[in-house]
């Protein structure tokens, strides 16, 4: 006779069915209720308003992670044609309209149902500050015009206003590292050095800051559950374009109608207006009396004297504190890597001197030889270069130099721990991300609670489990089993 199956109960295959049935039912709904949802995004959009230019930044991020570092990514940024806003204040609604085509390429960019929760911010930093302190009904029209402009717009604007020196050496600070995720991980900081147009900024963590020394530089934050006392500080006048205007102030004290720049190319020559020179807040006080309305900018490449002047627009001799950079400014020991931005990525990464483990004393004879080149040869090599940027990399890149080792106390041992950074991750280094995340509360005080598992790991351990549960019912089930004899059946 043949044998039975014992499996082949209908008891049996009923409870395998709906085991497998109840395995398949509890994984599914455990899975579904704790999948990631489906990527949704949200959007923020910072104009940075610089002192020679602004550009849009549109800046992305998961909707429904909103507390989680390294989540916000930049998405697109638009280069705003023409000059910084402060430049309109003699027709400023074309500073609003200037804004128009930037504005445009955000619409495209920002998915149209989200527009009206896309949150807009404007941030204007040393050329307004400038144009504030010259005349500050100026600013205010300008700044009229800008949020006229904007609040045309579909998106959410929230407001105009110019970035105290502190906030925009501060939010760079929060920028560099919340992108290189050394903030939520609780990891040593990047002191971050911003080089603009119209002023500077140094920012950096020191164990030996804690502020009392001189609370002006001090800026505390706790981020992710960590405390940082942050020294920042930004000097007003010492972007690189109010820089060469000291510079060239320095240099026609005397209202001279000729002078022999040591800091631009042999050849170089140029007319220039007095009154455009000294309409800035940085020189004005120094116009010379009587001089002509012009004057011929000749250049004559000389390093080590371009030096001397640069140098000749600090003071590095009055310090009422333990210890400062310059001009008075307290600033405490250097402590840690550096990323340097903005300017002093365009510059140094034009003169091929990003690589920071050049030691100093190339970087200097690499200047001699480049400040030394015929302002013609120059320009021949570099064809699709700028005129107005090309005849100043000689200047700027003395001034860098002088700015870093003389006013801020690198030195050939502490030059390295600097990178020349133009974008971490795909988003820009610069105040703009900082000053988005601090006015959206995205960077929480505290540590945010994050899963025990990741989800693959939870699948697959709901998985196991259920399986393991299932195999323990079925051999509790054992005593009912139907009975399996080998034994041949006596009849
Ligand atoms: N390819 C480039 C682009 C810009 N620049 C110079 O870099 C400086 C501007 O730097 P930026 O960081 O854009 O300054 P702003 O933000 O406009 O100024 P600020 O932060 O002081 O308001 C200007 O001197 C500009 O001539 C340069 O040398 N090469
Ligand atoms: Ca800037």
């Amino acid at each position: 006779m043949k044998e039975k199956n014992p499996w082949h109960t209908p008891v049996t295959i009923i409870i395998t069915v709906i085991g497998v049935i109840a395995i398949v039912a509890l994984v599914t709904v455990a899975v579904l209720q704790n999948r990631p949802l489906a990527q949704k995004y949200k959007y923020g959009i910072v104009l940075d308003a610089g002192s020679s230019h602004t550009a849009l930044y549109i800046y992305e991020w998961p909707a429904e992670k909103d507390n989680n570092t390294g989540r916000v990514e930049q998405t697109h940024s638009c280069k705003v044609k023409g000059p910084g806003i402060s430049s309109y204040a003699s027709a400023p609604s074309r500073a609003g309209e200037s804004l128009r085509d930037c504005m445009q390429e955000a619409k495209l960019r920002v998915p149209g149902k989200r527009h009206l929760e896309t949150p807009l911010y404007l941030g204007a930093t040393a050329g307004m500050r400038l144009l504030n302190i010259e005349n500050s009904s100026a600013s205010d029209v300008v700044f009229h015009a800008v949020e006229e402009a904007l609040q045309k717009s579909p998106f959410s604007f929230q407001g105009a206003r110019i970035l105290s020196g502190q906030e925009e050496g501060a939010f760079g600070w929060v920028t560099v590292n919340y992108l290189d995720d050394r903030l939520k991980q609780g990891l040593e900081t990047t002191g971050a050095l911003d080089l603009g147009g119209a002023s500077t900024q140094i920012s950096f963590v020191s164990d030996n800051f804690d502020g009392s020394e001189s609370p002006e530089n001090a800026v505390a934050f706790r981020l992710y559950g960590n405390d940082y006392n942050l020294y920042t500080h930004s000097f007003l006048c010492y972007g690189k374009d109010q820089a060469l205007r000291m510079v060239l102030a320095q240099q026609t004290q005397s209202g001279p109608g000729t002078i022999l720049d040591p800091c631009f190319h042999p050849g170089y020559n140029e007319t220039k207006n007095y009154s455009v020179l000294y309409d800035s807040p940085c020189v004005s006080d120094r116009k010379p009396q009587g001089a002509p309305a012009t004057f011929t900018h000749l250049g004559k490449g000389n390093f080590s004297q371009c030096l001397d002047v640069v140098k000749s627009i600090f003071n590095f001799t009055y310090c009422r504190y333990s210890q400062c950079s310059f001009n008075g400014v307290f600033q405490p020991l250097l402590q840690g890597p550096f990323g340097a931005f903005s300017a002093y990525y365009f510059v140094m990464n034009f003169l091929n001197l990003t690589d920071t483990s050049i030691p100093l004393d190339t970087v200097r004879k690499k200047l001699t030889s480049y400040c030394s080149t015929p302002w013609d040869q120059i320009k021949q090599q570099h064809p699709d270069v700028k005129v107005k940027y090309l005849a100043e990399y000689c200047f700027s890149g003395t001034y860098i130099l002088t700015l870093l080792t003389e006013g801020y106390n690198f030195t050939s041992e502490s030059y390295p721990n600097i990178k020349f950074i133009k974008k971490i991750k795909g988003s820009d280094a610069g105040w703009t991300l900082g000053y988005m995340l601090n006015l959206t509360n995205m960077i929480p005080a505290e540590a945010p609670d994050s899963p025990p598992l990741p989800h693959a790991g939870y699948v697959s351990i709901v998985t196991v489990i259920a399986i393991l549960l299932f195999v323990l019912f079925i051999l509790s089930l054992r005593p009912l089993w139907p009975r399996c004899s080998k034994q041949p059946q006596i009849i």
